[in-house]
C-alpha cells in the first residue's frame, strides 16, 4: 500500500511523467493542512457531533458552538478528505470515519490523533535542530504526567488499528496453540492490548506488561477497563537496566519500543531476551521498518524513521539490523509477517 499522487485520467499522467506537476508544493502546503484539519476536528469533537445521521451545518454547530464560517472550511476539507459525505446540506460520516475516528469503535485511532495534536504536533518546529544536532526530544525524560496521560491513549489508539490483525498473525509457539500453561513478557507492554488479545484466546496464556512507572500510572486504568485479572499483569521496570529472568517465557513481545532504543540497548535488550525465554520460545519485534533506501520507496516506514529519530533519537531500523540483534543473542531466524492492513510494518520474529 502506498500514499501518492494519483493521476485520474491520461492527460494528469502524462503531466505527472513530463514533470509539470509540482509534488513540493502539494507535500509543503496541501499536506500540512490536511493532517492538522483531522488532528483538530477529532480533537474539538467535530466527528463526535455527528455521530447520529445527516446534519447541517448550522445543526453541527449547535453541540459545537465554533466559527460557522471556518467549520464550514474544515468540513469542506474533510468531505475531500473522504471523512464525510455531503448531500442535500446535510454532512453525513463515511464508513471509514465512523470506524477510525469515533472513540469507541475497536479500531477507533482517536486518541492517537488527539495525542498528536496536543502533543507531538508542536515536536516538528524542532526538526531543524533535529537535523543540526541528531539530538532528540527524548520525551520519555521530560513529559509531564498530563502529557504521559495523552500518550497511552495514543498507544492504545494506534495499537486498535491492528491488534486484530495481529493476533490472527502472530507466530505461536506449539505450547501457546495447543492451548497448554504458557508465560508471556511484553517489554513496553504500556495498555497491553497485545497481550489482552492473546490471553483472550489462548486462556491458559499469562502475560507480563513491563513499562515504566510513569506509564504504568496511565495505562493501569487502561488495563484494569479489560478485565483480565491476575492473567493480565502490569510490572514497573526499565528493560535497559533490570534482567528479564532465565527460561522463563514461551513468547516475549517488544511492540514499538525498538525506535526508543539505540541498537546496542537493543543488542542488549536482545541478550536478556534470549537468557529469559524457554527452549523453542519466541522473540518478536514488532515495529515500523525501516526500509532500504535502495528498495522501492516506502513512505509511512521513512516518515516513522524520520519521526522516531526526532522524538527519541534512535528511529526505525531494517529487517535486517532487527535480525542482527537477534541472531547476535544466540536466536534463530524464524519469519517476518508484514501487516496487510497498516504499510511499512511487520513482526520480525526469532526462535530460541
Ligand atoms: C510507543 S509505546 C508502545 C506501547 C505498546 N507496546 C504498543 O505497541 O502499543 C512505548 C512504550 O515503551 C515504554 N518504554 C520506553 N522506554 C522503556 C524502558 N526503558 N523500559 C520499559 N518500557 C519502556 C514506554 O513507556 C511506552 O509505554
Amino acid at each position: 500500500m502506498q500514499l501518492t499522487v494519483t493521476p485520474e485520467n491520461l492527460l494528469e499522467w502524462i503531466a505527472l511523467r513530463a514533470n509539470l506537476v509540482p509534488i513540493p508544493l502539494l507535500h509543503a502546503q496541501i499536506m500540512p493542512v490536511l493532517a492538522k484539519a483531522v488532528l483538530e476536528a477529532a480533537d474539538k469533537g467535530i466527528f463526535e457531533a455527528a455521530r447520529y445521521g445527516s446534519k447541517t451545518l448550522a445543526e453541527l454547530n449547535v453541540t459545537l458552538q465554533l466559527n460557522e464560517k471556518a467549520l464550514g472550511e474544515l468540513m469542506g476539507l474533510l468531505t475531500a478528505m473522504g471523512y464525510f459525505n455531503f448531500r442535500n446540506n446535510r454532512f453525513t460520516l463515511t464508513r471509514m470515519a465512523r470506524r477510525f475516528t469515533l472513540s469507541d469503535d475497536p479500531r477507533s485511532v482517536h486518541g492517537l490523533i488527539v495525542f498528536n495534536n496536543r502533543v507531538t504536533w508542536d515536536w516538528m518546529n524542532h526538526l531543524g535542530e533535529y537535523l543540526q544536532t541528531g539530538k532528540g526530544i527524548q520525551y520519555h525524560d521530560t513529559f509531564t504526567p498530563e502529557q504521559w496521560h495523552y500518550y497511552q491513549l495514543g498507544m492504545v489508539a494506534a495499537s486498535n488499528a491492528e491488534v486484530s490483525e495481529f493476533a490472527r498473525r502472530v507466530p505461536l509457539t506449539k505450547t501457546i496453540r495447543s492451548g497448554n500453561v504458557a508465560t508471556m513478557l511484553d517489554i513496553g507492554g504500556s495498555h497491553g492490548n497485545h497481550a489482552v488479545a492473546l490471553c483472550r484466546k489462548y486462556p491458559a496464556l499469562t502475560a507480563t506488561l513491563l513499562d515504566l512507572p510513569q506509564a504504568i500510572e496511565q495505562a493501569a486504568p487502561m488495563l484494569a477497563k479489560q478485565q483480565m485479572g491476575n492473567q493480565v499483569q502490569h510490572q514497573v521496570g526499565n528493560a535497559l537496566i533490570d534482567d528479564f529472568g532465565e527460561n522463563a517465557f514461551d513468547l516475549v513481545l517488544m511492540s514499538n519500543v525498538a525506535h526508543h532504543f539505540t541498537p546496542e540497548e537493543n543488542q542488549d535488550v536482545a541478550n536478556k531476551v534470549a537468557k529469559a525465554l524457554r527452549p523453542n520460545g519466541l522473540f518478536i519485534i514488532n515495529e515500523f521498518i525501516r526500509p532500504d533506501l535502495s528498495s522501492p520507496p516506502e513512505l509511512v516506514g521513512s516518515s516513522t524513521n524520520l519521526f522516531y529519530g526526532l522524538s527519541s533519537t534512535a528511529g526505525n531500523y531494517s529487517i535486517a539490523e532487527i535480525q542482527a540483534w537477534q541472531q547476535a543473542a544466540g536466536l534463530a531466524t524464524h519469519k517476518v509477517v508484514w501487516y496487510r492492513t497498516i504499510p511499512g510494518r511487520a513482526m520480525v520474529v526469532a526462535r530460541k
